[in-house]
């Protein structure tokens, strides 16, 4: 027994160090691994009624699970820094049915790994798994999890998704931020060319993400949105949002902790604290929009804040609720559109036959000497579409979804998952699975043209070894939004310039290795030479 202690002591200890990298002394890490464990084993101990062995664990025995738990942090020792790709892993050896349990801390979590298994629960039984599991940073971070995200399945998410759905991410919305999205194409396209003529590298990660930071916080604030270095902030903290949500968080695999006012204060004093430098500024964006006369419009597109508080009385919305989708939708939608885009540029270079055949692609329907590449210019590019499918069919940007809830007992293929269940599906593992993939790990965009293998799948949710947006109730709004940016600014990048590896990257390649957070990215940067073709 005092050897699995130790051994769960160790994982509690990385897992503490990885989530507080830089405020805990080894010294101190120690003590709060020990303090932390000693609060389980007696919460654990003083919950250590016969109804723990209740119905919902009886079910949950059932189900297919590997045997190496540990006591208090149960499987958690299993799951590495690449979570979907242990858990792949994982299910290979011990799921059944595309089904396996997981004892992540105190939290059973049923991990989906087949497409049949996904189908069951994104659609058959949809609605018994559209909620969402508490997370104590993202009540704090979103407003009391008041944000679409985030909030438990129910008649105020259904209010929240009317309102994403048929006010801020239509078709015509979304058209109506071409002229943003535009402008910041026009922006990054004349630093490349600088560049180009000075023969120096660039930062295409750092351009891309405020390429992607930009276009969003337009869209979210307007024209205001870099004054007084705005937009720098809203990427802050942004990026402060992501750490927290993304990192190890003791409280979310022992919510017993979350309980304890005192470690409550402790865990999450650093989403108190972003929660409130989002607070001032967007008090500050929304005062400013209120205030603004009709007249100083000046014909500007409403943004979201304008369609916020336009529908405000209809939807019952109060102030936080419309703070917590402001924060949301930068959230959802800034990192993910950007890590596609970077993802692209990747592949590309690594694969200079693809690069070349979209080069022709894109120079042979598009007129030469074009300033900037519209979207009107983009019908018909197939190949240009099938290499985006390609890289979302590899580079799923949020590779395990955000996690499900069930909210009742619900059988799929002979097992019951008992209601309360977290459920993760590994969409990763899905579009990399050999059964339903030929040459997986292959970047071939061929397979989505016309007479390959995938010609007819789509990422609507429709083909579940293939959801790079989820499916169902819960399924991405923003696919629209992010598909104009995506498509516009590669097309550009393409069309524009030749790539070269910078010095720095061109002995060595690229470096592929990447950091699961919420959204899993490469670590190094992407540094490229541009040229402009003759
Ligand atoms: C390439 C870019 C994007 C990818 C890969 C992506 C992917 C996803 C995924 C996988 C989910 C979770 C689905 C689930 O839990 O079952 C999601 C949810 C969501 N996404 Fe996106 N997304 C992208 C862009 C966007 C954009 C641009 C927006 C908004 C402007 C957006 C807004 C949302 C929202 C609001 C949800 C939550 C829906 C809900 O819980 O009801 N996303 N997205």
């Amino acid at each position: 027994m005092a050897q699995v202690l130790l051994q769960a002591h160790h994982r509690l200890l990385e897992l503490l160090r990885h989530q507080y990298p830089t405020t805990s002394s080894p010294q101190a890490a120690a003590l709060a691994a020990s303090v932390v464990l000693v609060v389980l084993v007696l919460v654990r101990r003083l919950a250590a009624t016969p109804s723990t062995t209740t119905a919902r664990e009886q079910l949950l025995s059932r189900l297919p699970s590997p045997p190496s738990r540990l006591p208090v942090i149960g499987h958690l020792h299993l799951v590495g820094s690449l979570p979907h790709v242990s858990l792949r892993d994982l299910a290979a050896k011990h799921g059944r049915r595309g089904l396996m349990l997981l004892r992540l801390g105190a939290v059973p979590t049923v991990i989906i790994s087949s497409p049949s298994a996904a189908q069951a629960v994104l659609r058959t039984h949809d609605h018994v798994f559209a909620s969402r599991p508490y997370s104590a940073i993202a009540d704090i971070i979103f407003y009391g999890s008041s944000d679409i995200v985030f909030s438990p399945y129910g008649e105020y998410w259904r209010q929240l998704r009317k309102i994403a759905t048929t006010h801020l991410l239509t078709n015509k919305k979304v058209r109506s931020y071409r002229h943003a999205r535009e402008q910041e194409t026009m922006l990054l396209v004349t630093k490349v060319r600088e560049a180009a003529m000075a023969h120096t590298s660039v930062d295409l990660t750092e351009l891309l993400n405020e390429f992607s930071n930009d276009v969003f916080c337009h869209a979210v604030s307007g024209k205001i949105f870099k004054e007084e270095g705005r937009n720098r902030l809203l990427r802050e903290l942004g990026e402060i949002n992501s750490a927290l949500l993304g990192g190890f968080n003791v409280e979310d695999y022992f919510p017993v902790l979350a309980k304890l006012d005192i470690v409550k204060r402790i865990l999450c004093a650093k989403a108190q604290d972003v929660n409130k430098r989002w607070d001032e500024l967007l008090n500050k964006l929304i005062h400013a929009h209120e205030s603004r006369l009709v007249s100083e419009r000046d014909g500007e597109e409403s943004d979201f804040i304008d369609v916020l508080l336009s529908v405000q009385q209809e939807y019952n919305l109060t102030r936080d609720s419309i703070k917590a989708q402001l924060v949301i939708m930068l959230e959802a939608g800034t990192d993910t559109s950007f890590i596609v885009l970077e993802y692209v540029m990747v592949e590309l270079m690594r694969n200079p036959r693809v690069l070349a055949k979209l080069q022709s692609e894109v120079r042979t329907a598009i007129p030469k000497g074009k300033e900037i590449v519209t979207e009107d210019d983009l019908s018909g590019l197939t190949y240009l579409k099938a290499v985006i499918k390609e890289t979302l069919r590899l580079h799923a940007s949020a590779p395990l979804l955000v996690p499900h809830l069930s909210t009742a007992d619900c059988d799929i293929d002979g097992y019951t998952i008992p209601s309360g269940t977290r459920v993760l599906i590994n969409i990763w593992a899905l579009a990399r699975d050999p059964n339903y993939w030929e040459s997986p790990e292959e970047f071939m965009p061929e397979r989505f043209m016309e007479g390959g293998s995938a010609a007819h799948m789509d990422f609507k949710g429709n083909d579940f070894s293939y959801l790079p947006f989820g499916s169902g109730r819960r399924m991405c709004p923003g696919i629209n939004f992010a598909m104009g940016m995506i498509e516009g600014m590669v097309t550009n990048l393409v069309y524009h310039f030749n790539w070269e590896l910078a010095p720095e990257l061109a002995d060595k390649g690229i470096d592929m290795t990447e950091s699961f957070g919420v959204t899993l990215h490469r670590n190094e940067k992407l540094l490229l030479v541009p040229v402009v073709p003759h």
